[in-house]
């Protein structure tokens, strides 16, 4: 038997933009046998609620689960990656990018693993050594005073839509050229004492979320759908784009994580080494009450 009080419900997070839409098509909390809340955020916002406390389970930026991997575990085979261009973790600019990273770069506010992900090619791969400012995610205004803009998610697609007039760099890509490997940007994490405290309910998440993107990925036309009703532009583009990035977790996956935590930790962005650690059903000991 799972601990833990079993009116206290499970708090939740969800990832506002669209690249996460394939997990959840067919995810129904209320159809979960215990209560769950779900607040839905962009990353930096479920980032800081996981690390301080205010969540039990939610997708976050990779970085943020490697500046405190001691304290969290990974729900299994569930991410958000790409294996080069993902098409929505765009650098903009006004100059070719190898040229525009010596300058000053705009962050967007709402990512911790892209801004991590440019430092790391701006000063391992490429040598520069920018200026960087973290602005609100608006692309004209950021390059006002910047020679580059970092934008992710519905933010970047968005952009990239409208400003024909920039050089377009993707992350995915410049970091599969220059590693050969894929890039996870975010992984669904579990707070080790919510899963000491209610194992079943996180075996029985984990299964739903499973069976949701099993769904999801059979059919991308409901989820590119809706994401044409939503968000405007071609069901042939989100097609693309859903099928184009990868929400799964495997040793490739993680091996390309691995990279980037080792890059983060020797340029001094993360302050320790990040183990990561899976979720399984026999992970925690139980603890009977
Ligand atoms: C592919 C994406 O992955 C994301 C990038 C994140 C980050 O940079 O911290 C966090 C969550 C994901 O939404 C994207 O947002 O475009």
């Amino acid at each position: 038997m799972g601990g833990g009080n079993v009116k206290e419900p499970l708090r939740l997070g969800r990832i506002l933009y669209t690249n996460v839409w394939p997990v959840y098509h067919y995810f129904d909390p209320s159809s979960l046998s215990f209560p769950a809340t779900t607040r839905v955020e962009l990353p930096a916002v479920l980032n800081r609620l996981l690390l301080e406390g205010e969540l039990d389970m939610s997708p976050v930026s990779s970085f943020a689960y490697g500046t405190a991997a001691d304290q969290f575990m990974l729900l299994p085979n569930l991410s958000v990656s790409a294996d080069g261009p993902v098409k929505s973790i765009l650098c903009f600019s006004k100059k070719p990018f190898a040229e525009a990273i010596q300058g000053r770069i705009a962050l967007t506010n709402t990512s911790a693993t892209s801004i991590n992900l440019l430092k790391i090619i701006a000063e391992k791969a490429y040598g520069a050594k920018p200026e960087y400012v973290t602005c609100e995610p608006d692309l004209e205004q950021m390059l006002e005073h910047a020679d580059a803009a970092l934008l992710i998610g519905d933010h970047a697609i968005r952009a990239d839509w409208s400003n024909a007039a920039y050089t377009v760099t993707d992350l995915g890509a410049e970091w599969k050229n220059w590693t050969g490997k894929s890039m996870t940007f975010a992984v669904w994490t579990v707070s080790k004492q919510a899963a000491a405290r209610h194992p079943d309910r996180i075996g029985e998440l984990a299964a739903a979320l499973a069976a949701s993107k099993r769904r999801g990925l059979e059919d991308l036309t409901p989820v590119a759908r809706q994401a044409q009703a939503e968000l405007g532009g071609e069901l042939a583009y989100w097609l693309g784009y859903f099928e184009n990035l990868n929400y799964d977790l495997t040793a490739e996956r993680l091996d390309g994580l691995e990279l980037y935590f080792r890059y983060a930790r020797e340029m001094g962005l993360l302050p320790q080494e990040a183990g990561i650690e899976i979720w399984t059903d026999n992970t925690e000991i139980r603890v009977n009450e």
